[in-house]
């Protein structure tokens, strides 16, 4: 127990230790459950404090897959970096799910929005959990310091970039794997906001990066993979609108299209160590 953290696990991997913790949510009304790698650097010295990389997953998944899948852990420790990464929703008795039982919405896709309709209002938060409780909370009981950076894979990919893009300074890089970008004009998206946020496509474009983007007032560089072999890729993804959209106002963005690749944690896993060099360069620079 630490403050109002509750450790379920505690891992070595690396030299480092990887927590699953939980705690009571008072943004989602619910008990969450985040995984937090501390690299072997907060046990070196009395006192030391490493950045974090905030890692948001995609539908379907918990804290656990990313932990699991990814094979971030052995260069996020010589590098210095923890990693932060969030359930995709609130979870638990009371918290309504996909009315159809579908996994594209509900429990597993809460897509990182701050929902404004019932019944989904009342817990369905998770922006303002991951850019403001969680942070808030590691930050106050493990020892991290304020550099932090965020990625994400598909829907987490998405609230990656629309948290960086509608919290300038907050994070010192961003990142994505096969992002949805235009969640406002394919079909996960227009499921999951026109039931979070209501039918008022106007409302949808605070939650979506292409439009987002536009008046973005810190142009933070964006690096973005895709594989070329992703399923999703025409229906759900179209990395091509967000480079549009950023060429249109000079942000600078790297899409690097991944020929062969597919939207798994093997796609993922394969770039992550680029995506971590990327991060330690703004947090450790
Ligand atoms: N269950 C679905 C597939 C769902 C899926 O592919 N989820 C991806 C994220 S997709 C966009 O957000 C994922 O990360 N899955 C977890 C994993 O460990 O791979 C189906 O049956 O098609």
């Amino acid at each position: 127990m630490t403050g109002d953290v509750t450790q379920l696990s505690e891992t070595r991997v690396f030299g480092g230790r990887l927590l699953r913790l939980r705690h009571e949510s008072a943004t989602l009304g619910c008990a969450m459950t985040f995984a937090l790698f501390l690299p072997p650097q907060v046990d070196a010295a009395a006192g030391a404090t490493v950045p974090a990389l905030y890692w948001l997953s995609g539908l379907t998944c918990t804290d656990e897959n990313f932990c699991q899948k990814a094979g971030a852990f052995r260069l996020a420790a010589e590098l210095g970096l923890a990693i932060v990464a969030p359930d995709t929703s609130p979870r638990g008795e009371g918290v309504p799910g996909d009315p159809d039982g579908a996994w594209d919405f509900g429990l597993g896709a809460g897509f990182y929005v701050d929902a404004t309709e019932q019944p989904w209002a009342a817990h369905y938060r998770m922006h303002d959990y991951v850019t403001r409780e969680l942070p808030a909370l590691v930050e106050r009981a493990f020892p991290l310091n304020d550099r932090r950076s965020i990625s994400g894979h598909s829907m987490g990919g998405h609230g990656a970039l629309v948290c960086a893009l509608r919290h300038p300074g907050f994070y010192r890089s961003v990142s994505a794997f096969a992002p949805i970008v235009n969640p406002a004009a394919v079909p996960w998206g227009e499921k999951a906001l026109g039931r979070y946020l209501g039918p008022d496509r106007a409302r949808w474009a605070e939650w979506d990066a292409c439009a987002l983007i536009a008046n973005a007032t810190e142009r933070l560089p964006i690096l973005i993979d895709q594989g070329e072999r992703d399923s999703f890729l025409e229906t759900q993804l179209k990395p091509q609108k967000l480079v549009a959209a950023a060429e249109a106002v000079g942000h600078p963005l790297t899409l690097r299209m991944q020929p062969g690749y597919d939207h798994s944690y093997f796609f993922i896993a394969s770039f992550i160590d680029d995506h971590l060099r990327h991060h330690a360069a703004a947090l450790l620079g």
